[in-house]
């Protein structure tokens, strides 16, 4: 990390989809520059794991199981960070995924679960922590969106369209939070190699997907972690409402189709 150290001391930052992949990497990363951390997921084994190596590293972790989908759990996860450290300073809502499927093949329920994780879940954790944020005084957002939201993607339409609007949620959100000493912002990936993303490719279309990089490899944990470390650090305290794109150019060869046939 090439952040200096014990840049988050005295920092609480809570996490969603912080026991693997990006969220995971995020969240040591923060606490290894001095941050406490609240962390959330589904798979409480995974979350532990986190927990443990920000315990080795000296700093807290709370382990709130949560399924963002469920907005009295996301109050719940809301409410108990808050219990547990007295604030919040920073929520990344990093948590998201979706299935590769053609759009006319989507059940209603693949559609809905997709939209509710990426948007619903987003929207319910923004407001619950946004809340909390804006009678403190202070706060700082950071969603997860993908590339996906400006070019579309066959195969992802469920997903594309939830990340789309997680953009305009965040831009809409920075304007209302704004006053009150919170700001919004989103990170938008490309293909970065998270244990998640391999293995939702189709494993035929690695290669193909590595080709379309205009970098020519896909980028790692830490790439996106750095991007949202420095989102959640006062070195961003002037960006409200924007979306920093980390794709290593991808968007700029048009859409991406995950479909195989
Ligand atoms: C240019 C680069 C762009 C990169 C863009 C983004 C990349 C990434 O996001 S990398 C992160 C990768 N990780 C994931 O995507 C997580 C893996 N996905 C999932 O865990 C799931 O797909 C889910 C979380 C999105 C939903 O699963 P789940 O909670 O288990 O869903 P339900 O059991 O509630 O089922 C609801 C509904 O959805 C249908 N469905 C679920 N999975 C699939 C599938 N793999 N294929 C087809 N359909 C699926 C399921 O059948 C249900 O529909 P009905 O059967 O009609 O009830
Ligand atoms: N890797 C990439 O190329 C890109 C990734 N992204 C996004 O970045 C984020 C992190 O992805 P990445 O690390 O790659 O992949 P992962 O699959 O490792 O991460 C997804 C995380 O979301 C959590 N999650 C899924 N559903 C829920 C739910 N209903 N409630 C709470 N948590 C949930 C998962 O934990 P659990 O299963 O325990 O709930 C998991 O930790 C996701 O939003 C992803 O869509 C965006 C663009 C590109």
């Amino acid at each position: 990390m090439i952040f200096r150290d014990g840049l988050f001391q005295g920092s609480v930052i809570a996490i969603t989809g912080a026991g693997t992949g990006i969220g995971r990497t995020t969240a040591i990363a923060l606490a290894s520059l001095g941050a406490d951390v609240s962390l959330a997921g589904r798979h409480i084994g995974t979350l532990q794991e986190t927990a443990c190596k920000v315990e080795k590293l000296g700093r807290k972790a709370l382990v709130v199981p949560t399924n963002i989908r469920n907005p009295e759990e996301v109050n719940h996860f809301a409410e108990a960070t808050y219990q547990h450290y007295g604030k919040v300073d920073v929520l990344i809502n990093n948590a998201g995924g979706q299935f590769i499927q053609n759009s006319l093949n989507l059940s209603p329920n693949g559609w809905k679960a997709v939209v509710d994780l990426n948007l619903n879940g987003t929207f319910y954790c923004c407001q619950a922590f946004g809340r909390m944020m804006c009678q403190q005084g202070h706060g700082n957002i950071i969603n997860m969106s993908a590339v996906v939201f400006e070019t579309g993607s066959p195969g992802m339409a469920h997903s594309a369209a939830a990340r789309a609007a997680v953009v305009n949620l965040t831009k809409t959100l920075a304007l209302e939070l704004a006053p009150s000493g919170v700001r919004v912002n989103c990170i938008s990936p490309g293909p970065i190699a998270s244990e998640g993303f391999i293995h939702e490719l189709p494993s035929s279309q690695y290669d193909e997907t590595i080709q379309r990089i205009p970098l020519g490899r896909m980028g790692t944990l830490d790439e996106a972690a750095s991007v949202i470390v420095f989102l959640a650090s006062e070195a961003s305290s002037f960006m409200n409402g924007e979306v920093v794109i980390v794709d290593g150019g991808t968007r700029l060869r048009g859409a991406m189709s995950f479909l195989t046939d």
